[in-house]
């Protein structure tokens, strides 16, 4: 019997994993493919923007979403069985995309692939891993080696480096390609010296892409035949001591939810300030606009924020706003909350 291929997408919070899963499925070129997503929010933002595309490749049934928690620590309980699911069908999916939430590590999902039942049935076919050009040139993912100071200084037991430096490397060693994505937002030089970058932290032979808007060929996406499952040992992992536990203390997230918003402009204003006020990662979310008939999903990254309608509300929804706030542990919950609902409604 042939092994379902399974593509583990992976990066950090906003590097564009969505982005490229949707430029895979309108160009599936007659594949049926099956989605699982995994988001660190409580809210299925992603989800939401996938199946907004309504792609023959993917129908909604096809669409599964794991949002409780990151899918790394919730194998057992939650991607095995869903796993289990998709390929008991009578008609399984011809390739299976994995997208992993930005904070997980990719290892323990592709051990997962060692369980007896999974290992007859599926195979990684190979971990991809999305990196954002411009927050690595922007030094997002480097030491700050003060930081790092100041925080072991208030916590006498912090054991590890950055964490967000860990999860870069952890997501790098672990990649069969890395997807270089918005090249559009850095100059020649400056991309250069970013994959010089992140060239270092791959294993040897590991391609690296280029791309915007993870546009990428989907032949060379899927089809890259690794078997990962079967060479775990190479794909080194700050957590491999830890029998590949790791938890997300390192991060804080939480849903703000209100009504409908008079100016957008005030409120991409709002959340500008508080992104660079508290260092917010990442933001995203649907929004309602006063007198506007779509919602508004609006997305940010580190300092970059972008929104756009996507569709109209349906009938049964409930015209409202929900962000989702993600940023390094110790994040001002009250005071982020309490200014983003002064312009909430
Ligand atoms: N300029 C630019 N923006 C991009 C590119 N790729 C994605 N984006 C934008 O970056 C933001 C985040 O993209 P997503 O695809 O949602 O990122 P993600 O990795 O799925 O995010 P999480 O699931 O939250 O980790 C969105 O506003 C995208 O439109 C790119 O190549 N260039």
């Amino acid at each position: 019997m042939s092994k379902v291929p399974t593509t583990v997408v992976t990066g950090f919070l906003g590097a564009g994993k969505t982005t490229l899963i949707r430029h895979l499925l309108q160009n599936a070129r007659g594949r049926r493919l099956a989605l699982v997503i995994n988001e660190f929010g409580d809210v299925g933002v992603d989800g939401e923007l996938v199946k907004g595309c309504n792609d023959e490749a993917c129908p909604e049934d096809d669409i599964v979403e794991l949002a409780n928690g990151c899918i790394c620590c919730t194998v057992a309980d939650d991607f095995l069985p869903t796993m289990q699911k998709l390929l008991d069908r009578p008609n399984p999916p011809d390739h299976i995309i994995i997208e992993t939430s930005g904070l997980a590590l990719p290892k323990p999902l592709v051990k997962a692939f060692q369980w007896p039942d999974i290992r007859t049935r599926a195979t990684v076919d190979g971990v991809v891993a999305l990196i954002d050009a411009d927050a690595v040139a922007a030094g997002r993912f480097a030491t700050d080696e003060a930081a790092l100071a100041a925080a072991r200084a208030a916590d006498p037991n912090l054991d590890h480096d950055s964490p967000l430096e860990e999860l870069f490397e952890d997501q790098l060693a672990c990649a069969d390609m890395v997807v270089l994505n918005k090249t559009d937002l850095v100059d020649t030089a400056t991309l250069a010296r970013v994959e010089a970058q992140v060239e270092a932290e791959t294993r040897a032979g590991v391609k690296i892409v280029r791309a915007d808007h993870g546009a990428v060929d989907v032949g060379a996406l899927l089809g890259i035949t690794a078997a990962a499952e079967d060479s775990l040992d190479a794909r080194p992992s700050h957590h491999d001591g830890e029998g590949g536990d790791h938890d997300h203390d390192d991060f804080d997230s939480f849903v703000v939810t209100g009504g409908e918003v008079g100016e957008v402009e005030a409120l991409t204003a709002r959340l500008g300030a508080l992104i660079a006020a508290h260092d917010i990662l990442r933001v995203k979310g649907m929004v309602a606009v006063n007198g506007k008939q779509s919602r508004l999903i609006v997305q940010a990254v580190g300092p970059r924020i972008q929104h756009f309608y996507d569709r109209a509300w349906m009938p049964a929804e409930i015209r409202r706003t929900q962000l989702v706030v993600i940023g390094q542990k110790g994040l001002d919950r009250s005071v982020i909350a309490s200014d983003l609902r002064d312009i909430l409604g």
